[in-house]
């Protein structure tokens, strides 16, 4: 697969915050490349430095394998706040205006296209003051697919919205997955993030902590969720045992990762030795969140 962008050590920091510190990270060709990270973690310090919006102190990075910084633009939607439509004027005429701006061709094909994909074709003429929160995004996006990019950037493309809005979005970013596009997103709606994403690099601080597929991410460790009459023993216990690892409280149990090879009985045994009599041991089904959080946590 041939590579879309490839950073090589970027750095950036204001004043006395390391906002970001040597990012080493590959998207792919047809990846749905989820950057996810707990608030100021730097995602939207990365997106920003890709874009061409904030100048990193240090390294490079590159798109589409070449350095034509004017062109490669043209083929990179981006959304990376809610962008300002006119209240009074409907969905053709808002997008006529984005194509004008960028001097397009084919105008009318191109907004029927990107307002059909994004399920505002019936609503083309609804002025956008009467658009939900959802369908305004999902015009955002419109707007960005107007010039048929290669790739479609975006920054916490369900922020604000409802269910519904969210639900429409991720069948929204599946559909532009299915045309092959390569889609990145900065989110920390990891639930979201498991749903559409392929690929998933992990912030931290600035730092790049993990990038994987989804798969990897998901299958690292195995997650227990244990408890016992005397909760704070379980707690000193746990944290005195160097291969398990402490992710969170869920509702009166404890969830903790242990090796991957680990049996329920082999994890018995060691809590017995520390003195330990669980009341409760089962399995914790995966997912990105507790994954997410046992690897920010460590
Ligand atoms: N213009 C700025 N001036 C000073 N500090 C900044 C500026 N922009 C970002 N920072 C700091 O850099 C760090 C990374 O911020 P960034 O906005 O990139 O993180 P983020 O992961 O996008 O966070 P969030 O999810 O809250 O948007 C934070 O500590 C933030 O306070």
């Amino acid at each position: 697969m041939a590579d879309i962008l490839k950073t090589n050590s970027l750095s950036k920091s204001y004043k006395n915050v390391q906002a970001l510190q040597d990012l080493n990270i590959t998207v792919k060709k047809g990846q749905v490349y989820g950057l996810l990270g707990p608030n100021g973690s730097g995602k939207t310090t990365t997106l920003g430095i890709l874009l061409g919006v904030i100048k990193p102190d240090n390294g490079k990075f590159n798109w589409f394998g070449n350095n034509q910084r004017d062109e490669n633009r043209k083929n990179i939607g981006a959304l990376l706040e809610t962008p300002n439509f006119y209240p009074y004027l409907n969905a053709v005429d808002n997008l006529k205006i984005v194509a004008e701006i960028k001097s397009m061709d084919n105008v009318s094909d191109r907004i029927e296209t990107v307002l059909r994909r994004v399920d505002l074709w019936k609503r083309k003429s609804a002025k956008f003051k009467t658009f939900s929160l959802g369908m305004k995004q999902r015009l955002a996006i419109a707007s960005a697919l107007l010039a048929d990019p290669e790739v479609l950037v975006l920054d916490e493309p369900t922020n604000g919205l409802d269910p519904q809005g969210i639900a429409e979005i991720r069948s929204l970013i599946l559909d532009v997955a299915s045309t092959g596009k390569t889609i990145i997103i900065a989110s920390h709606i990891l639930d979201e993030i498991e749903k559409v994403c392929t690929h998933v690099a992990i912030l931290k601080s600035g730092k790049l902590i993990k990038e994987a597929t989804l798969e990897e991410i998901l299958i690292q460790d195995k997650l227990l969720c244990v408890n016992s009459d005397n909760r704070e023993e379980l707690l000193n216990a746990i944290e005195e045992i160097p291969e398990f690892k402490y992710i969170k409280d869920l509702s009166g149990e404890i969830l903790i990762s242990v090796g991957e090879e680990r049996t329920n009985a082999e994890v018995n045994k060691i809590f017995a030795e520390k003195g330990i009599y669980l009341s409760s041991l089962s399995l914790h089904r995966k997912n990105l969140e507790s994954t997410f959080l046992e690897i920010v946590s460590s």
